[in-house]
């Protein structure tokens, strides 16, 4: 609702009350055309102050309600009506002005804010634009090239900018309601004409056409086929061109078209997902609710690697203090002066205070843990080596200091094995570089308790990541789901594809990077070293072992070639690719005469392989393997899988997530191509449907947020 408060000084103040974040409900937006309507009525008002209550002025739309049908009176009349009104009408930016709050903010005549403020229209990130009038004020208000910027990738823009680029006519330390009343009062009886942004023309630069192709450029660069930010140039383009009415029309029928789009569908999806992902639950009872979490005033970091390094860090950066740990006096030395230049750039780039950091201090000695409350390990990814740690480990800490490994898919269980206290063991899986990827997989292992699960939880939102529980399994969620979609990469290259074309494919589906460059950027050494742990590769494969056969199933040897001939990718400057120029990875003629030898070899008749095939192995097994991670109870739900990929892996985020795409692909459709490729691929066990995929089209194929329920009706590992 809106409440209104006549005050001294003949102003009218309305309150925007929807907790928490005073989005622009049904509700809201009828006590708004109220509330307006009777102080522009009230001869006795001669100013309107608009504010949001509990110092947040309005997070936007309420996005709940772009799911449902529409209620209530539009939002784009509304904003008219205020800018119309002939009393000048101030809006109080507290808190956070996003989306239609910043919209609803430009239809008033002054913007004061709070230095702590942030504003932005942040529709693109929801797949939309902003439609009430949003594209075409803010050109208007700003100037067409901080517009665009603004509006195409719906970044927070804070106080201080926004006072910079105009967006807000003030910003106070102290009390902008003070100010926007006494300011108000000044302002009263004066002509309002000159304050509607509806009635200025847009500042346009001479190149409009090459600076909005340039936008275009970034936009396909930073998220490939998603439809919104092009939406979104199209509309400043409008603003920039036509007179504000035409403008406006323009900018409706492309919200028409995003509004109905599967992409807008899929990132609110995606916003919902991404906050249910720390509502977690296990099916012991124990839950976010009812877990408290132990505090966490020290911790430390055992190894200065890259992800111990990164680890340091975020800790460091949430204001934590750090011990850090090395085995070698020049090892922590040159973790030392690695992480002190990381937090230098940081502080910079973010603007913090050296005050805000967490203190790092470096040690050899393991014994300086004894007060910790939190220790992360972060060795290379050997099971003897951790589980030696956590011996000693156990012997150096409090009895109560949660131990957390960082691994990529060992099991948690065995490292647990070797502590004297199991349950206080937590896997915590970050990903590269750890500063800066927002993924943490918490991963339990039989014995891990609620108090531990808590507190590596509470930990994500600290360091301003988001963290997912997950079971424990070979590869947890994320790693275990990329293994089939690797093999079938490898497979269509035996069959008669070549990288680039299979990259391409998983490029236009909206990847940041195809598979292959993925694998040359980290590292091809990276997975031949566990697949040699395995025995599939090196030294203990059984001697007379088929080359492209183990166990019965189908296995390629072509990624462990490449490595043996020193191929590891953009390090040694060859791998799927060439890299003759630093980073810039080209087709390799080596490869391809390669690749035909290898087929020769192997007798394998080298066909056309089309894109619809490349696209459908590659992430129909990848989905089957996360159906198979819901039915063992690996992870909680689907959103959490979605969540996982979008925030690690680089999932497009207008796709939703796998299981959200499987939906909107049709699971009869996902079904059927399996089959049909599990026919064609006897040997591929990971191409049979599972049965959690059969389980779902047999019940009709219900929406994404059903199968939880179907779920709990099978085991689970947290
Ligand atoms: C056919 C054509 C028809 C076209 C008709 C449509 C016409 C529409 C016209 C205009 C449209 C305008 C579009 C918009 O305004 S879209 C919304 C834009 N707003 C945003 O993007 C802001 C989203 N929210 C946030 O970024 C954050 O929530 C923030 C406000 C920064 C607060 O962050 P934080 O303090 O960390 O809290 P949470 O994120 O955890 O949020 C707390 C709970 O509030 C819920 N929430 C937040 N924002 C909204 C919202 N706008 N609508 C509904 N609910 C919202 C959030 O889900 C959390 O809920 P819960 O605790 O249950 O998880």
């Amino acid at each position: 609702m809106a409440l209104y408060r006549r005050i001294p000084g003949a102003i009218a103040v309305i309150t925007l009350t929807n907790p928490p974040v005073n989005a622009l409900s049904c509700t809201v937006r009828e006590a708004i055309y109220e509330t307006v309507k009777r102080a522009t009525a009230d001869q006795e008002v001669k100013a309107i102050v608009l504010c949001g209550a509990n110092g947040k002025f309005c997070g936007g739309a309420d996005i709940k309600e772009f799911s449902r049908e529409m209620r209530g009176p539009p939002l784009v009349p509304m904003i008219d009506m205020i800018e119309e009104s002939e009393k000048p009408v101030v809006a109080v930016i507290e808190g956070v002005a996003f989306g239609g709050g910043l919209e609803l903010a430009l239809g008033c005549h002054y913007r004061i804010a709070h230095s702590g403020a942030q504003v932005g229209l942040t529709e693109v990130t929801l797949g939309l634009l902003p439609a009430a009038g949003g594209t075409q004020r803010l050109p208007r208000l700003i100037g067409v090239p901080a517009a665009l910027d603004i509006i195409t990738t719906g970044r927070h823009v804070s106080a201080q900018e926004a006072v910079r680029l105009g967006i807000v006519d003030k910003v106070t330390d102290s009390s902008a309601m003070e100010e926007a009343i006494e300011f108000a009062k000044t302002v009263a009886g004066e002509p309002m004409g000159p304050r509607r942004l509806s009635l200025w023309t847009a500042a346009c630069p001479e190149d409009l056409d090459s600076l909005l192709e340039g936008a275009l450029v970034r936009i396909r660069q930073r998220s490939r086929g998603a439809l919104a930010p092009v939406a979104c140039v199209q509309a400043v383009r409008a603003a920039a061109s036509l007179p504000f009415a035409q403008g406006m029309k323009k900018e409706q029928e492309l919200m028409a078209y995003l509004f109905t789009s599967g992409q807008a569908r899929a990132m609110q999806y995606c916003f919902f997902t991404q906050r249910a992902a720390a509502r977690w639950t296990t099916p012991s009872g124990a839950s976010w609710e009812n877990t408290k979490a132990r505090p966490v005033r020290q911790a430390a970091v055992i190894g200065l690697g890259t992800m111990g390094k990164g680890i340091a860090v975020s800790l460091s950066r949430a204001g934590i203090p750090v011990i850090a740990v090395e085995t070698e006096q020049k090892r922590l030395k040159a973790g030392r002066k690695a992480v002190n230049s990381m937090l230098t750039r940081e502080s910079q780039k973010r603007g913090l205070a050296e005050a805000h950091l967490g203190s790092i201090s470096f040690t050899l000695d393991l014994r300086k843990l004894r007060d910790t409350d939190l220790v992360i390990e972060a060795v290379f990814e050997d099971m003897a080596l951790k589980k030696q740690i956590f011996s000693k480990l156990s012997s150096v800490c409090r009895p109560d200091a949660l131990l957390c490994t960082n691994t990529s898919g060992l099991n948690i269980d065995e490292i647990a094995s070797a502590a004297s206290r199991p349950e206080l063991v937590v896997g915590t899986h970050f990903f590269a570089p750890a500063h800066v990827m927002k993924l943490l997989e918490v991963v339990c292992g039989p014995r891990t308790s609620p108090v531990a699960v808590a507190t590596a939880m509470q930990l994500a939102k600290r360091l301003e990541k988001i963290g997912v529980v997950v079971g424990n399994c070979s590869g947890f969620v994320g790693n275990r789901m990329m293994r089939p979609y690797t093999e079938q990469a490898y497979y269509l290259l035996e069959e008669g594809a070549r990288p680039e074309e299979v990259d391409l494919v998983l490029e236009e589906f909206g990847f940041a990077m195809g598979i292959f460059r993925v694998m040359d950027l980290s590292g091809l050494d990276v997975g031949w070293r566990s697949r040699k742990e395995l025995g599939l590769t090196g030294p203990k494969l059984p001697p007379g072992t088929e080359a492209r056969s183990r166990g019965g199933k189908r296995y390629s040897p072509l990624p462990d070639i490449l490595c043996e001939s020193g191929r590891l990718g953009q390090k040694t400057g060859r791998g799927w690719y060439l890299y003759e120029k630093e980073r810039v990875a080209t087709p390799d003629p080596w490869l391809q005469s390669f690749l035909e030898d290898y087929r020769s070899r192997f007798g394998i008749q080298s066909r056309r392989v089309g894109q619809d095939e490349i696209l459908e192995r590659c992430l129909y097994s990848l989905i089957n393997e996360g159906f198979r991670i819901l039915q063992e109870g690996i992870a909680a739900s689907p959103e959490d899988i979605d969540v996982i990929y979008v925030s690690g892996y680089g999932w497009p985020r207008h796709r939703g997530g796998p299981m959200f795409y499987a939906w909107m692909v049709g699971l009869p459709k996902v079904l059927d191509k399996l089959e049909h490729y599990h026919r064609t691929h006897p040997d591929i066990p990971n191409l049979a449907p599972s049965s959690m995929l059969r389980k779902l089209v047999a019940r009709g194929s219900p929406p994404v947020h059903q199968w939880r329920a179907l779920i709990q009706q099978h085991s689970s590992q947290l």
